[in-house]
């Protein structure tokens, strides 16, 4: 779990270039299914390259105490035997998700047709985030749910003991939400259709069919039709865990910004579902190549070259791109202040409740540091101040959020001064090697104790 009770403060000091190959975890989104969709299977799924970071640690617990086996074989290597769909056992204990809205909502829709009653907690920063958006469509296959105001964790999930399928037109742009509908719907005879009207990441509808779900997914007028009829027998299945784009994200945009770098980070998933940033760091005038393009799992993989950008310019980033990068928008703004003119960056009110406001903690941190940032509630607007780079110098929050933690751990790379952070420990939730992969290329990173 992360938010230790003791902070550790993090400083990143102006470096040279970086260099070398940045070798980035597994994929946090497709960890955490494997994980669930293992427990739901019969029988025995295999899994390399699992991101063994804190949130997905967390949920490998979870799936033990609702009576999966969970076996760690060491680098990677885990195994989960699975309890059928429907098979899962009530806890004896409170399922706590650390710092992970991804694990803590997944695992809701999971158990939510299954007639357990769970009580759901987090850290401070999970506990601070809307739940409703999962509780609503639960409620509609007849589970029952009571948290603290305002829908929050902690919060105890009565499932249901004779589910409905249902039909759900998701409101929120979230592959979070559409995920815990799907994954209720497993256990609900019949058909579960959900529909989103801005195609959001689309692993779970993929692994779903992979682990023999009878799953379709149409383009309509009315958005993209997604039909799981409830009750199959889930195959296990032997599961290679792609690399993090949002991980590898750290090092390109690094490399980018800091003179004479060049930087390879290999194998990198470019689902289209996915891969809006680096769309965007190229028609930002980015030095970015996909090299070595292939299919691996029936993905698009390429190894990622990013070299020294100083000719970047401002952008108006699409606001139908928002979902393909929406974790992506905190190191984006790094990049943009240290392109020419501004970057306007529209349709995210999402960002707001993430681990942190990620508007909010990014606009005070870029401003501490001497960057022009403008907000309101959907969009936020940073100004460059060109390849010169940024005159840093601050000590900035990290608000337990670990993509805000190691953005500005980026843009002390390339700042005049020391950026520093609060808290860094944060960034193990996501990216546990983050410290280590970044001080191999060159970063000059500092942690106290
Ligand atoms: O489904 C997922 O694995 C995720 C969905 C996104 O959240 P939302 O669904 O809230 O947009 C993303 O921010 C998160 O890091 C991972
Ligand atoms: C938003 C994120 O994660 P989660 O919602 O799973 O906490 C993230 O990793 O950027």
């Amino acid at each position: 779990m992360s938010g230790s009770a003791t902070p550790t403060p993090m400083t990143s000091h102006r470096c040279g270039p970086l260099s070398g190959i940045a070798d980035v975890p597994g994929d946090k989104s497709i960890s955490h299914r494997s994980l669930i969709l293992g427990a739901m299977a019969v029988g025995e799924t295999r899994i390399s390259g699992l991101l063994e970071g804190e949130d997905v640690l967390d949920t490998a617990k979870a799936m033990q105490a609702f009576g999966a086996k969970v076996t760690n074989h060491g680098d990677g290597h885990w195994s989960v035997h699975g309890v059928g769909v429907g098979g899962f056992a009530e806890p004896d204990n409170v399922i706590d998700c650390g710092n992970s809205g991804t694990g803590v909502r997944l695992i809701m829709g999971a158990m939510a047709t299954c007639p357990i009653s769970v009580t759901f907690t987090g850290d401070a920063s999970l506990n601070k985030r809307p739940m409703a958006r999962v509780t609503d469509p639960l409620a509609l296959f007849g589970a029952q749910s009571v948290g603290r105001s305002g829908g929050r964790l902690p919060m105890t999930i009565v499932g249901a003991a004779d589910p409905v399928p249902v039909r759900y037109e998701v409101p929120v742009p979230s592959a979070q939400v559409k995920s815990a509908v799907l994954l209720a719907g497993l256990n609900a005879p019949g058909k579960t259709v959900v529909v989103e009207q801005e195609a959001t990441r689309d692993h779970s509808e993929r692994m779903l069919a992979g682990f023999g779900a009878e799953i379709t997914v149409e383009d309509t007028d009315e958005g993209r039709v997604i039909t799981l009829t409830g009750r199959p027998e889930l195959k296990p299945q032997v599961i290679e865990v792609p690399r993090d784009p949002s991980s590898a994200a750290f090092p390109v945009c690094a490399a980018l910004i800091v003179p004479g770098s060049d930087v390879l980070v290999p194998g990198i998933g470019l689902n289209p579902t996915r891969a809006g940033l680096f769309t965007t760091l190229r028609d930002m005038g980015a030095d970015l190549t996909y090299e070595n393009e292939r299919i691996e799992g029936g993905e698009p993989v390429a190894d990622l070259r990013a070299r020294y950008s100083p000719n970047m310019k401002g952008f108006v980033v699409p606001p139908e791109r928002a979902a393909s990068m929406i974790d992506e928008y905190p190191i984006l703004s790094v990049v943009a202040a240290h392109a020419s003119g501004q970057t306007m960056m529209a349709g995210v009110k999402e960002l707001r409740v993430k681990e942190s406001d990620r508007i909010d903690a990014m606009a005070v941190g870029l401003r501490a540091c001497g960057v022009t940032v403008d907000e309101a509630e959907d969009w936020w607007a940073v100004t460059g101040l060109g390849p010169e780079g940024v005159p840093g110098g601050a000590i900035c929050e990290s608000h337990l959020d670990h993509r805000i933690a190691m953005s500005f751990m980026v843009l002390g790379m390339a700042a005049q001064n020391p950026v520093t952070v609060d808290d860094g420990s944060p960034i193990a939730t996501s990216f546990p090697i983050f410290t280590p992969l970044m001080a191999a290329l060159g970063a000059k990173l500092d942690t106290q104790t």
